[in-house]
């Protein structure tokens, strides 16, 4: 697990083995501490190098540990060692070093690092903090601003910036081991005192309690009751202010809290979960590791609204070439226009060149003939789309991949206007599609595995974060928010108000509630799906209440907003009003108060108290109930799928690890009884009724989340 050798007659190698990304696994921690001392106790040894194999030094702890009993070293006494050791110790950066891997660099006396190489302290993004005394080191190293800065967010720097910020000595485009070795030769013999970080004073600015407030309180609001970017910052402040052995005493008191936090299991099943969703399968037995994506040079955008804007700009970040067509000579002009802007602005960020020649433009749909694969990306419309890909089936080439950019139509119906509906697959980017990370891959029964595979290998070039999802109406995301909504219109009906609402989810960890959710996508978005699903309109001739659709509890309230006109922000009006049409304050309005007051009058409805506990459980368990039935029929294939599109896609708050795990955190059997308590109370609202999986899961015991996936595939009739 750590190799040791000596090379150029004076310098011992320690090279770090733990595949893929050398994590410090107990296994490691103990080679270090060995190697080490066979290093220091070989006489013709004046320095030595650490390393790791195949290029990647140190993705730091092992975090399949967590969570584990730990054995072996730990990583703060190994890295101690380290920087204690008699003899110069230098880093030899290459690809990553990460967390644990910077931390350890930061025990070394010196640090080189390849020119590509990423270093950070990603502690925080899994609930943690850097405790293997990278709290207390990198604030002496480089100062409390930016140390606070990398550590509160995790961001990683590339080579140049870490030399810049002093993090590393050196920065090399040859062969990082080479080059450390002879740094090594170099300072072989030099005095050490001076070198060993934990040493230094930590430079405090004359500010500081101010700047620490103002951190504080920067880090709460952006944290929304995610507890580890406020422990980040206790834990530097306490570098600033006291001595180092007192400091590691801070952190790792600091550590131990977040450590046995929910959230840490949160995140970091969402670490895991993340990764796992690459790895697809699907029911018909299809899988990542068995289907080969197809080649793809050449992408086609069909239609450049907003969707079409933001996936161009996407594809052609990729470095692909992109023909993008749009009929209407007008929004042609102007989609041209704003996508050559997004694109430069983005070049301008990342510090590269933009892409725009890597774009080609037609009013012309011949112009995708020889396109290697196509995303439709027409208004939200059946018929349209329809439409369009018999157009697609006529032009393009055999073989060619179509795609369709729906948020919630049948793939399948588009899929039977085509000759080879195993080409065609839905892909469901996020607004703005350039910016969202998520990318739900929609996949029919006669969907091919290689389609599927090509999708998803695309959307990863597109560094989207893509799920595979059978087909069905709203796939998992807008299936199981469409009943979020609905409960959240339920609740005013009932006695809440917008604010009250919002408030609960926001307190939750939303970044927005439901109602300035709505205000900001547009109110007449839901209002046309809605009308499209037929609900937008009573059927008066059968007598029925405009509150009851297709025999189950409708509220209106959305579609009668819409009919004055009420679209939202873009409107200045929506659940809120604001200061202007585009304006982003939101302000309560007393008009809707009153509209609510005589809606519920005309419905012989009476206000009733409703307090926060009751805004969560009905809008997130009616969505979690629904998240079971997605499993149950096998849309997802598991847990993590459901969890990963709610982060990426819907705003989740992380620390709570999705919708899936929030179910599972809660207690699966608590979920169920108040399920059922709600459906008794809403006898006219079906999709209470709990799931019979989630009836299944409480039956087996309630297994942990990881192990759901066995019950699942369990026939009912074996319980
Ligand atoms: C009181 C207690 C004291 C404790 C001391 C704490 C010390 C310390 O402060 C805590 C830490 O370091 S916390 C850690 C801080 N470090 C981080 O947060 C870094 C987390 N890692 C990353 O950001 C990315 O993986 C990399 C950028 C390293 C590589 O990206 P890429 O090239 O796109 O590759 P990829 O697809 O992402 O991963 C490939 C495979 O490697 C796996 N794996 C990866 N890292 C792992 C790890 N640390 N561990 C285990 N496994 C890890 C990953 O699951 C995947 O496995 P699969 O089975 O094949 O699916």
């Amino acid at each position: 697990m750590a190799q040791y050798s000596r090379v150029s007659g004076t310098v011992g190698l320690i090279t770090l083995q733990n595949p893929p990304v050398n994590a410090l696994c107990a296994a490691v921690r103990q080679g270090i501490v060995e190697m080490l001392k066979k290093a220091l106790s070989d006489s013709k040894v004046k320095s030595v190098v650490i390393c790791g194999q195949n290029g990647i030094f140190c993705g730091g702890a092992d975090i399949k540990e967590f969570g584990m009993n730990m054995s072996g070293p730990p990583l703060v006494q190994v890295i101690h060692a380290i920087e204690d050791a008699n003899k110069p110790m230098v880093a030899a950066i290459e690809g990553v070093a990460l967390g644990g891997g910077l931390e350890l660099a930061l025990g070394c006396h010196y640090r080189i690092a390849h020119s590509k190489a990423r270093l950070g302290l990603p502690e925080v993004i899994l609930g943690l903090l850097p405790a293997a005394g990278g709290t207390q080191r990198l604030p002496r190293l480089i100062g409390v601003p930016a140390a606070l800065d990398l550590i509160t967010t995790g961001r990683h720097v590339i080579a140049a910036e870490a030399l810049q910020l002093g993090i590393v000595d050196q920065v090399t485009d040859h062969k990082t081991v080479d080059a450390a070795v002879k740094l090594a030769q170099s300072v072989a013999g030099k005095p050490l005192d001076a070198r060993r970080i934990s040493t230094y004073p930590c430079a405090r600015p004359s500010d500081l309690d101010a700047l620490f407030e103002g951190e504080m309180q920067k880090v709460r609001q952006r944290a929304r009751g995610a507890i580890a970017p406020v422990a980040c910052v206790q834990a530097v402040q306490a570098a600033a202010t006291l001595p180092y052995t007192q400091g590691i005493e801070r952190e790792k008191e600091l550590m131990v809290t977040l450590f046995t936090s929910g959230q840490a299991r949160a995140l970091q099943y969402l670490f895991f979960s993340q990764r796992a969703v690459s790895k697809w399968s699907t029911p018909s037995g299809a899988r990542w590791d068995t289907s080969k994506p197809g080649p793809i040079h050449k992408v086609a955008v069909i239609g450049l609204g907003t969707m079409g804007r933001g996936i161009t700009v996407a594809l052609a970040q990729t470095g692909l070439s992109v023909v993008a067509v749009e009929t209407q000579e007008k929004q042609l002009m102007g989609a041209k226009k704003a996508v050559s802007n997004m694109l430069e602005q983005g070049a301008k960020r990342r510090g590269v060149a933009p892409t725009l020649d890597k774009i080609s433009y037609s009013p012309n749909i011949q112009a995708i003939a020889d396109a290697d694969l196509v995303i439709e990306a027409v208004f939200e419309d059946m018929a349209l789309k329809k439409q369009v890909f018999q157009q697609l089936a006529a032009v393009c080439k055999p073989g060619t991949f179509l795609c369709t950019n729906t948020s919630s139509l049948d793939v399948d119906q588009l899929a039977s206007q085509t000759r080879s509906p195993e080409l065609v697959v839905g892909m469901h980017f996020f607004a703005p599609a350039h910016v969202m990370k998520l990318l739900e891959v929609v996949y029919g029964p006669r969907t091919s595995p290689q389609a599927v595979a090509t999708a998803m290998e695309l959307g990863k070039k597109m560094g989207k974060v893509s799920v595979a999802v059978g087909n069905c109406q709203g796939f998992v995301g807008n299936r199981m928010l469409k009943l979020y909504l609905e409960q959240a219109f339920f609740l005013l009906e009932e006695g809440a108000t917008p604010e009250l609402v919002d408030r609960a989810l926001e307190e939750f960890g939303f970044a927005m509630g439901v109602f300035r959710m709505s205000d900001l996508s547009g109110l007449d978005v839901g209002w046309k799906v809605r009308k499209g699903l037929m609900l937008g309109e009573t059927d008066v001739s059968s007598g029925q209440s405009a509150r009851i659709r297709q025999g189950c509890r409708y509220s209106p309230l959305g579609d009668l907003l819409c009919e004055q006109g009420r679209f939202g922000q873009k409107t200045g009006q929506g659940w809120y009003q604001y200061d202007k049409p585009g304006g982003r304050v939101a302000s309560s309005d007393p008009w809707l108060h009153s509209f609510l007051e005589s809606y519920r009058a005309k419905h012989g409805l009476v206000a009733r108290h409703i307090d926060h506990q009751e805004v969560l459980e009905r809008c997130l368990y009616a969505m979690i109930n629904e998240g079971f039935r997605i499993l149950e029929e096998g849309i997802a294939a598991g847990p993590e799928d459901i969890d990963v599109i709610y982060v990426f896609g819907y705003s989740w708050p992380r620390h709570r690890g999705g919708p899936m795990f929030y179910a599972d955190m809660v207690g699966l059997a608590k979920v169920l009884e108040r399920l059922e308590h709600y459906q008794q109370a809403h006898p006219d609202v079906p999709y209470l009724q709990p799931c019979s999986l989630l009836r299944r899961l409480v039956a087996s015991g309630s297994p942990p989340i990881q192990r759901w996936r066995e019950v699942i595939k369990k026939p009912h009739s074996q319980l």
